[in-house]
């Protein structure tokens, strides 16, 4: 469970959170959705103390993060893993060497890396791609490194920071249902920040409005599932031309 108690992040005099209390129950995939400067990257980064809250409390399962020395903090982050909009690869780094970065970090035991790092890359669908670097992968396969990176050491929770916003709708698409699978699967709760109000709707449970740095309204919600998007050219022509749904 990540417990959010009356926490608030200034930017010098700008307030940026101002005194949001929120609970996100385990298993959970939840939307951070609202206008571009709403605070919404700024309270996901506030889950893994990415950014120190001015006050305020933040728990996770149980472990008060605000209150932990640097290397608690450090044991803590291990499960709580993170994806960005531009993905955060290292580029002189093969894939295979991305995701053990992250189990180097952790002191992961040396003889059990090269198997774990398969066992995630294949979890992507990524197994082949190994010792490709990164400029020779496609936006999604980009993001399904970094999504094998962020699961290496078993994380309880996933913060995905726009996760799709820099790649075209299938692609979008592919990405959302590695995530559902994530969450279904291993079990692991999912908060997501879109600017995108269909992305938020496919598969998050719940989703919280944030407004100039507060919170707007939480409210439940049924997934409605990730749609397929019609990719053949004549869909793109009928959507420039008649200003159509792009279905052929
Ligand atoms: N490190 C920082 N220093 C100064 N101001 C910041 C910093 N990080 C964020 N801000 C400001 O805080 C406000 C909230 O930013 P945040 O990135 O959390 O918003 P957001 O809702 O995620 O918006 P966007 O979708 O545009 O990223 C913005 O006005 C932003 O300029």
């Amino acid at each position: 469970m990540i417990q959010l108690q009356q926490i608030s992040k200034k930017f010098g005099t700008f307030e940026a959170v101002q005194n949001v209390t929120l609970t996100i129950e385990n298993g959970e995939i939840h939307g951070l959705i609202g206008a571009s400067g709403a605070g919404k990257s700024t309270l996901l980064r506030l889950m893994n103390l990415l950014e120190v809250p001015d006050c305020g409390a933040v728990i996770i399962n149980g472990q008060q993060l605000t209150e932990l020395n640097s290397t608690q903090l450090r044991e803590a982050r291990k499960s709580i893993g993170m994806i960005f909009q531009h993905f955060h690869l290292v580029a002189n780094k093969t894939v295979f060497a991305n995701v053990e970065i992250a189990l180097s970090l952790a002191n992961y035991p040396k003889q059990l890396r090269q198997a774990r790092v398969l066992e995630c890359l294949k979890f992507v669908g990524l197994e082949q791609f190994a010792q490709q670097y990164p400029a020779q992968l496609s936006g999604g396969q980009k993001q399904r490194v970094a999504i094998a990176r962020a699961l290496a050491n078993e994380p309880a929770v996933l913060l995905c920071d726009e996760p799709t916003s820099a790649l075209d709708t299938n692609t979008s698409a592919e990405i959302l249902r590695v995530l559902q699978k994530v969450n279904e699967t291993l079990g692991v709760t999912i908060v997501l920040v879109s600017h995108e109000l269909d992305v938020v709707k496919s598969i998050c449970h719940r989703a919280t409005v944030m407004d100039a740095g507060q919170i707007y309204e939480t409210v439940d919600l049924v997934p409605t599932g990730i749609k397929e998007t019609d990719h053949h050219p004549q869909s793109f022509v009928n959507q420039l031309v008649k200003g159509g749904d792009g279905h052929a």
